[in-house]
């Protein structure tokens, strides 16, 4: 099992509209190589998302991140087996007015699904359940891999979500669990195996092409987040 960033990559990509231009010729390149999956990482607030995410592309622990407002994308290509999957990370809000009007977006073309909770949260893992209705209710179909992830194990003593119950709660919905913390560096390959799990079930299934987001698509997206972020100066 190999994970490699080619040369000229961006270790964390983050799309924005000033890059977008510049991004697609690269990654029009790239795709032409590479089969790319989306994947979508949802849960409560504060569960760690964005962290998790970054440390999965970026490799470092991000201190201090902020509220993420719609979505931010991050990826990263992996090689495995000798054939490039690309992972196009979906990090979404979880507080509710930074969501609203995104949600239909997460959902659309959606090829693996990430439900993080805070294994020092019994709120965030309470939440579960009603994650995985609204994936429901945005008719993601069943064959979509889905992974439930108790992040913050570092915080040993302030634990509220034994790992029994988490794995009773993922057993029945027949999901793999994974306990791990974005913070903490010995855990960086159990973080990488969360994505890698996924990117092995991706691979595997028919040969799916995910067009880059388009630049509309992006701008309108961006557009929503200015707009929330401009309401929710408060
Ligand atoms: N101790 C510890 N703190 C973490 C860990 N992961 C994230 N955090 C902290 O938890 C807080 C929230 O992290 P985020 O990654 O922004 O959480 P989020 O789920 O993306 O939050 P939203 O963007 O509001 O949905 C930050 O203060 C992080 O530093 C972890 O593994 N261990």
């Amino acid at each position: 099992m190999a994970i490699e960033n080619k040369p000229g990559d961006e270790f964390d990509t983050v799309f924005s509209l000033n890059d977008s231009l510049e991004l697609s010729s690269h990654h029009d390149y790239e795709a032409a190589q590479a089969r790319i999956f989306k994947i979508i990482v949802i849960g409560d607030s504060n569960v760690g998302k964005t962290c998790l995410t970054y440390r999965f592309c970026g490799g470092t622990f991000l201190k201090n991140p902020e509220a993420t407002i719609g979505v931010d994308f991050r990826e990263r290509t992996l090689e495995l087996d000798g054939e490039s999957i690309k992972l196009q990370i979906w990090d979404t809000a979880g507080q509710e007015r930074f969501r609203k009007s995104m949600v239909e977006h997460y959902y659309r073309s959606v090829h693996a699904i990430i439900f993080v909770y805070d294994v020092t949260s019994l709120c965030s893992f309470e939440s579960i359940p009603e994650w995985i209705d609204e994936c429901s209710r945005h008719s993601v179909g069943p064959l979509v891999p889905r992974i439930m992830v108790g992040n913050k194990c570092d915080l040993r003593d302030r634990r509220e979500v034994p790992t029994s119950a988490a794995q009773c709660l993922a057993d029945s919905y027949n999901f793999p669990l994974f306990e791990t913390s974005a913070k903490d560096p010995a855990e960086k390959e159990h973080v990488d195996a969360i994505f890698l799990t996924l990117a092995y079930r991706l691979k595997s299934h028919k040969p799916l092409r995910l067009k880059q987001p388009s630049e509309s698509s992006i701008r309108e997206l961006w557009s929503h987040r200015e707009q929330k972020a401009e309401t929710c100066q408060c």
